[in-house]
């Protein structure tokens, strides 16, 4: 079965989460359960691509990556829309393993593969209210004690925090799952601008709210408050 690809970039940094500055190729699929109000990669479920969505084998992947990032990497990330949907990741997981790439995955925790065992940094980001999605935390638990139990790698949790309500689910997800790392990153709610020096004083601005606000958190103690990192660099650039 092929993969359905719409990006293969790097190398570059990778601006979020558990494993942040980490020099890392992006392989991001087509195709999604969910439909955040604010996502940041919509043209991987909103159809406005469909005709630039690549079928590719394990071994294509890796040529295009090649191809792209030559012999300076040795880390990939795969995003999306949502890779959790792809039972067929296996091999590719497999092949990058097979030639010294570790494998990291970005998801939301909805869906669980069995190939999720075998990545070297997982980060399950369970989304908050102002997604507009709703959270099954029945598989979520699944997911979350699997993962505790086989995870060769490591895995965390991150959350997209927008107001005081995603706050709060933050904290409910860090009390339901009080020993897996928990990652709280600022939201990116101006998806449209261009000018690059406003959208950096404006998210920069959100950090420092959002991190006063951790600060003052009785219940927010082991938490860690991140900037998306590559948005601070080069704004709403696609690739990057
Ligand atoms: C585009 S998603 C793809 C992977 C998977 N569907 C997920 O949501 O985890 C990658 C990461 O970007 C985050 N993200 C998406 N839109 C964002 C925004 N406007 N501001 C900050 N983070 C955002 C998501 O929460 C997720 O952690
Ligand atoms: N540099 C960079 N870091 C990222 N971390 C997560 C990303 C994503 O879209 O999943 C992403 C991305 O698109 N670019
Ligand atoms: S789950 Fe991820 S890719 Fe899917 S809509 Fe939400 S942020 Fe976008
Ligand atoms: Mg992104």
């Amino acid at each position: 079965m092929t993969i359905p690809v719409l990006e293969i970039f790097g190398p570059t940094i990778q601006g979020e989460g558990m494993v942040i500055g980490q020099k890392t190729m992006f392989v991001r699929t087509a195709g999604c359960d969910y439909s955040c109000s604010w996502c940041d990669s919509k043209f991987t479920w909103d159809g406005s691509e469909k005709n630039n969505i690549r079928k590719m084998n394990a071994k294509e992947i890796l040529d295009a990556l090649i191809e792209e990032g030559g012999d300076r990497f040795g880390h990939v990330t795969i995003s999306g829309g949502n890779p959790g949907l792809l039972p067929q990741l296996n091999n590719l997981v497999d092949l990058l393993h097979l030639h010294g790439v570790k494998v990291a995955l970005e998801t939301q925790g909805s869906k669980w593969q069995s190939w999720f065992t075998k990545i070297n940094e997982l980060t399950l980001s369970p989304k908050p209210p102002s997604s507009g999605m709703q959270t099954d935390f029945s598989v979520l638990d699944k997911i979350i004690e699997s993962l505790s139990i086989e995870q060769k790698g490591t895995f965390s949790l991150k959350i997209v925090v927008f107001d005081d309500a995603d706050l709060g689910y933050a904290r409910k997800v860090h009390q339901r799952y009080p020993t897996v790392e928990l990652f709280i990153q600022v939201g990116n709610d101006d998806l449209e601008k261009a000018n690059e020096a406003e959208l950096l004083a404006h998210l920069l601005e959100r950090y420092e709210q959002l991190i006063d606000q951790v600060m003052a958190d009785k219940e927010l103690k082991h938490v860690r408050v991140l900037p998306q990192l590559h948005t601070y660099l080069w704004g709403n650039k696609r690739g990057v």
